[in-house]
């Protein structure tokens, strides 16, 4: 059968599995989220999100909640509103004029568009690290030191000295960098700056880490060391990151949501989704024939 083959081959599936499920189960095809967007005891939870950039709506009516100690990935073909979906998590599309978002998006209880929010601090309790490193042009150890000041975190140079070692080391990257504190960041690698900006983010104490193609601008060596930080970074704070990788989203991810044209069309373990997808259009997706 050629579908099984494809799948078996293509994604992580045990042909035995393809098979049965091909055979005894007709999968769905409508535009209505399949899977487990709604969990229990979420950090956030998104309700009827819609987003527009003028009158062209990209987002359709997504509810999907985030979990505590979890790596929730978003796949899906270019243009499928990914982005835009998780900017929407820390208010960053309030940044473009033409975009307006609707529906409630809430952290730990709390509507984060309620007009009593402030986005400064929303943005260090909901951090993002963006696909293309983007240190500040300061040294490294102010790099990380900006946001615990500006955010009043503390005044003593001796605790900031101490936030600063203790962000740079979950970051992975004290060891490279503790004998070059007062160097400028850009002055190093990719990886190492983008682990930069992750102490960066971790530097504020977020609860959440939204993370947009984080390693597409990293080389794999690189790229393996980000992944083993997110893998490590869960035990504290929940992430949320968009990745054209199918690998890495498998590697790194406990839930895995699948977009397509603005409709999240499903949400479930990474596991499942990789290997027995419930929905047409992420089997398409999953197995190379579409995006
Ligand atoms: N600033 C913007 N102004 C107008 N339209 C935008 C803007 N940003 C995104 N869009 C549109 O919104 C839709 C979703 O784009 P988005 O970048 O969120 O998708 P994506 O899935 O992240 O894509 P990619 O994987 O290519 O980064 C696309 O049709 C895109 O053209």
């Amino acid at each position: 059968m050629e579908l099984t083959a494809e799948l078996a081959q293509t994604a992580f599936i045990q042909p035995e599995t393809a098979i049965t499920d091909e055979l005894n189960r007709e999968k769905s095809t409508d535009r209505q989220t399949i899977g487990t967007p709604v969990i229990e005891n979420p950090r956030m939870t998104c309700r009827n999100v819609e987003v527009f950039y003028g009158d062209k709506r990209a987002i359709n009516n997504i509810s999907i909640d985030v979990g505590r100690e979890e790596v929730l990935a978003m796949i899906g073909p270019s243009g499928c509103g990914k982005s835009t979906f998780l900017r929407c998590l820390n208010r960053m599309n309030d940044t473009i004029p033409i975009c307006r978002v609707r529906g409630e998006i809430c952290l730990d209880g709390t509507d984060i568009y309620h007009s009593s929010v402030d986005i400064v601090p929303l943005r260090a309790r909901v951090g993002m690290v963006f696909q293309k490193p983007n240190p500040f042009p300061k040294s490294i150890y102010d790099n990380v030191a900006y946001g615990p000041k500006i955010h009043g975190l503390t005044t003593s140079r001796q605790d900031l000295d101490t936030i600063v070692e203790d962000s740079l080391t979950k970051a992975g990257l004290w060891e490279e960098v503790r004998d070059r504190l007062h160097e400028p960041g850009t002055g190093l690698s990719g990886g190492q700056q983008q682990r930069l900006c992750i102490a960066r983010a971790i530097a504020v104490s977020p609860e959440v880490i939204l993370m947009d193609e984080p390693c597409s601008a990293l080389d794999p060596i690189a790229t393996a060391k980000v992944e083993e930080l997110i893998a490590e970074l869960r035990a504290q704070f929940s992430i949320v990151i968009v990745t054209h990788s199918m690998q890495q989203a498998a590697r790194v991810s406990q839930r895995t949501a699948y977009f397509h044209l603005g409709d999240l069309v499903e949400v479930g373990q990474t596991e499942q989704i990789f290997t027995n997808p419930g929905h047409r259009l992420t089997e398409d997706y999953i197995t190379g024939r579409f995006g």
